[in-house]
């Protein structure tokens, strides 16, 4: 009996042992945007990389279910320090908060979405003749030091006015002559009675990570990082199918070689064959009009899931 209780001592010690290696085994943790344009892809990216967590009402942390990982939801603009202070592994923000930022972190990938430019945009009825305009200026914005930097790089004196948000109000209300920041449609700049008169940088969603991962994390970061490069290959690849006629095969091929080869099934009627192939998205139209310059017919185009390659 006393040997039994024993035993039982030593084993639930045992257990509690193994839990606390569990739970010292490394994680990884990936700080997306709390609210905001970034958040809706961020989360849609983490979910298609097979990351299941939740998000329901305010919470700022959620630990995943199926992946050794923790997902923080923060404001874009504190990300980068968390990411050099070594707080957070890894994040998605605006390349322009990256730049913006300026801090020690490794820019892993580039997401695609979220593209956007920081422009210099001066009021509509200006008489903009280059960028000797801005000399003695006073031009708003949410984006100093690339402000700075860029008017340092082309030998421009103008003083930058940091303000955080609603700059594209501050030539109306006589704050500033100019403003710098974010234009996507441009419809902001347009109902402000402003025009984009120079682009400074370009800018989309980018995975950030921190310069000194452990190798436990990177290798957690690397099984990610193959999961969103599936993600995003499938995202702008297309399945084709299409009834083709048998001798024109060779040249269809050559317009759609696909990842190997493509598939050819030889069609229930004589002379024709089924083709089954994949193309990249951005040459979808020019790729159709010369399949149907080669008899190809009923073609069909379905989207991938996953794509590994
Ligand atoms: N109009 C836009 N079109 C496309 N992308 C945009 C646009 N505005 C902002 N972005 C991108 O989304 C990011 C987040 O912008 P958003 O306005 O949601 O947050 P924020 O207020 O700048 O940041 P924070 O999360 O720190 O409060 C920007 O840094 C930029 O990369
Ligand atoms: O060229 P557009 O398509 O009009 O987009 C540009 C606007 O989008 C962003 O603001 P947002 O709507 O995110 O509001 P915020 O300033 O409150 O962040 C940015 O700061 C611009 O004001
Ligand atoms: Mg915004």
């Amino acid at each position: 009996m006393w040997l039994v209780a024993n035993g039982l001592i030593f084993f639930l010690f045992d257990k509690n042992y193994l839990n606390i290696t569990i739970l010292m085994q490394d994680k990884i943790t990936i700080a997306i945007q709390k609210s905001g344009r970034l958040y809706d892809k961020s989360v849609e990216l983490l979910k298609e990389c097979g990351i299941r967590f939740n998000t329901y009402g305010n919470r700022l942390k959620a630990e995943a279910t199926n992946f050794p990982c923790e997902i923080l939801f923060l404001r874009v603009s504190d990300i980068p320090a968390y990411v050099e202070d070594g707080v957070v592994d890894i994040g998605i923000i605006g390349e322009n908060v990256h730049i913006e930022k300026n801090k020690f972190i490794d820019v892993v990938d580039y997401l695609g979405f979220s593209k956007c430019r920081v422009s210099l945009a001066v009021p509509r009825e200006a008489d903009y003749g280059g960028l000797e305009y801005f000399q003695g200026k006073k031009v708003a914005t949410s984006y100093p030091h690339t402000l700075k930097s860029f008017f340092e790089k082309k030998n421009i004196q103008a003083e930058v006015h940091l303000i955080n948000g609603s700059v594209e109000i501050a030539p109306s209300i006589g704050l500033a002559d100019a403003v710098c920041d974010i234009v996507s449609t441009g419809s902001t700049l347009l109902s402000n009675g402003l025009k984009e008169v120079e682009t400074i940088l370009k800018s989309q969603a980018v995975i950030v990570a921190n310069q000194n991962l452990s190798p436990d994390k990177r290798a957690l970061l690397n099984k990610l990082m193959f999961r969103v490069k599936a993600y995003k290959k499938a995202k702008h690849t297309k399945y084709i199918l299409m009834n083709a006629p048998n001798d024109k095969l060779d040249e269809i091929t050559a317009i759609i070689p696909g990842m190997k080869s493509p598939t050819i099934l030889p069609l229930a009627e004589e002379g024709w064959s089924s083709v089954h192939s994949v193309i990249n998205e951005d040459d979808f139209w020019d790729i159709i009009d010369q399949l149907q310059e080669k008899g190809a017919g009923g073609i069909l185009i379905v989207p991938i899931e996953k794509m590994i390659v």
